[in-house]
């Protein structure tokens, strides 16, 4: 996992040096990465540097004299430099480098026949400064796009986007990926992220977050849960799963969670559906055992009790998928009593009260149901407001229920009671299809029945993110095939597993 730090982390650690006067190194290191990657980007483009021509937008601070010196050090190898000044200042020394390399600052009027006919445009406009809506030129969709530090007006801690962005093909980030850059609209518009080590390693502090990466994934699932392993295929270590899931309005939820749950190497599914789609559940998942009306009952039973020997070996549950609220049998509230660590998703997050996760619950809401959930905390933020900053009311609300919150989004933020939290971002916008969710629900509670009896919050947060990580890797491998919808993601789960490794 890589670690993320605010902008704030960032230049905490920055003012140590900054103190020992190592600014302008800073800056040259800085400088040096974004025109390496500049160079990477036009052999990309055209196989060749020489005789190209890139466009630097440069604002008023450091920013743009980052992108001031990495034009500069273009120069030398033959490539044409042309600046637009967005302010009325630029970093002194970096437009008087710039100059003296042969570069020409061109008139603003000049800019939309530049961007028209340039190769290469680095976004040096703001960076770690952004604090206020910022207005931009409109790119052409076409322009290759490199962003210096950050997509200017990206907010560095919220990944919140300053107005409208242009996204950018590729970011070249300084001394640590920020957390701005892979959530919200920051993981939308950063594109490929490279971060280049300017020397604050040792004066960051603890990380913000986690990140996932491909070979993360097996190895959550393999610390947390000695059934995945190939030696020990039997179907109750693999684990018991009980699905609590559809409703004669939504009767497909139930399925695709299910499905997605089988699709994923469950052991045993055990379900409790409406009866009017009871065949349709065994049709689409044959491998599904129906709860009992009896076993139901014990269950109950054995909850009050405090019986802690589940019923049906069950060990976890998914909750919720296409669920009616009312919960006419009580089942729901037999499951959420039982002690059982469960994923909690759509029409159950409503029976959820906040304070009773004991950590084994996994909430995963999308920004409009956090809103109902923090609603429920007594505190009004609407949907606009999460996405604009999802860590931080992610966090809020695992904190409020005691549980671990999934928040959807752009980009997963998975947060713990404790604070800890790990991203995702394997995915992309296909996955935002009707039923997608439902799949996601299947799949971790999958994860979940397969972690052992009594997996600790940290261990429930990194099983979520690597959940979303696989869906979203799923999602990416079914829209190669074209626009699809949630039940191809069955088809394509296990090919996502087998690539990452599990
Ligand atoms: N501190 C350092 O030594 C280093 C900083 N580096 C660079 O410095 C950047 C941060 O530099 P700065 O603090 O100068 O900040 P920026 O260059 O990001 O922003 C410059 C100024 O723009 C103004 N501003 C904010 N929002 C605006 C808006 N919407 N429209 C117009 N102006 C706006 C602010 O007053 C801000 O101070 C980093 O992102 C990175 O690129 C790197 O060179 C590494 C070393």
């Amino acid at each position: 996992m890589i670690p993320a730090y605010t902008g704030a982390q960032i230049r905490r650690a920055e003012r140590p040096l900054l103190e020992a006067g190592q600014g302008p190194a800073l800056m040259q290191s800085a400088a040096h990465a974004l025109a390496n990657q500049a160079v990477l980007e036009l052999r990309d483009l055209y196989g060749r540097v020489y005789g190209s021509h890139v466009l630097g937008l440069i604002g008023p601070g450091n920013n743009g004299g980052d992108t001031l010196y990495a034009l500069a050090a273009l120069a030398p190898r033959g490539v044409r430099i042309s600046v637009v000044l967005t302010g009325s200042t630029a970093h002194p020394e970096a437009l008087a480098a710039f100059v003296r390399a042969g570069g020409r600052t061109a008139e603003a009027s000049e800019l939309d026949d530049l961007l028209e006919r340039v190769d290469l445009l680095l976004d040096g406009v703001l960076g770690l400064g952004a604090t206020r809506p910022v207005q931009l030129p409109r790119i052409p969709s076409d322009l290759r796009v490199l962003a210096c530090d950050l997509p200017s007006g990206i907010d560095a801690d919220t990944g919140a986007a300053l107005g409208a962005v242009p996204g950018a093909h590729a970011t070249v980030t300084f001394g640590a990926l920020k957390t701005g850059l892979v959530v919200g609209d920051g993981h939308l518009a950063a594109g490929r992220i490279r971060v280049a080590d300017i020397g604050l390693g040792r004066h960051l502090p603890e990380p913000e977050a986690w990140v996932l990466e491909d070979h993360d994934v097996s190895k959550i699932l393999h610390s947390s849960d000695p059934g995945w392993r190939a030696g020990s295929v039997h179907k109750y270590r693999r684990g018991v799963l009980g699905l609590i899931a559809g409703s004669e309005a939504y009767p497909g939820a139930a399925l695709l969670s299910a499905g997605a749950a089988v699709a994923a190497g469950l052991g045993m599914l055990r379900t409790h559906v409406p009866p009017a789609i009871g065949a349709a559940l065994l049709a689409a998942a044959p491998e599904a055992v129906p709860l009992s009306a009896t076993e139901l009952k014990q269950l109950g039973v054995r909850s009050r009790r405090n019986d802690k020997s589940t019923t049906g070996r069950i060990g976890a549950w998914a909750l919720g998928p296409g669920l009616d609220a009312t919960d006419g049998n009580g089942a729901l509230a037999h499951a959420l009593a039982s002690e059982l660590p469960a994923v909690i998703d759509a029409g159950a997050l409503s029976a959820v009260t906040p304070g009773a996760g004991e950590a084994r619950w996994i909430l995963t809401p999308h920004a409009g149901e956090l809103s109902a959930l923090l609603a429920r905390t007594g505190l009004h933020i609407g949907a606009a407001e999460i996405a604009a900053d999802p860590l931080r009311w992610a966090r809020w609300t695992a904190v409020s229920y005691d549980a671990v919150v999934l928040l959807k989004g752009p980009a997963t933020v998975c947060a713990g009671p404790d604070g800890y939290t790990v991203v995702s971002r394997s995915g992309g916008a296909e996955l935002a299809t009707a039923g997608s969710g439902d799949v996601l629900t299947g799949l971790l509670g999958s994860l979940l029945a397969a972690a052992g009896p009594h997996p600790d919050a940290r261990t429930l947060v990194r099983l979520a993110a690597a959940a979303a990580y696989i869906h979203g890797r799923a999602g990416v491998l079914a829209a190669a095939g074209g626009p699809f919808g949630a039940a191809t993601l069955l088809q394509t789960l296990p090919v996502a597993l087998r690539d990452l490794g599990v």
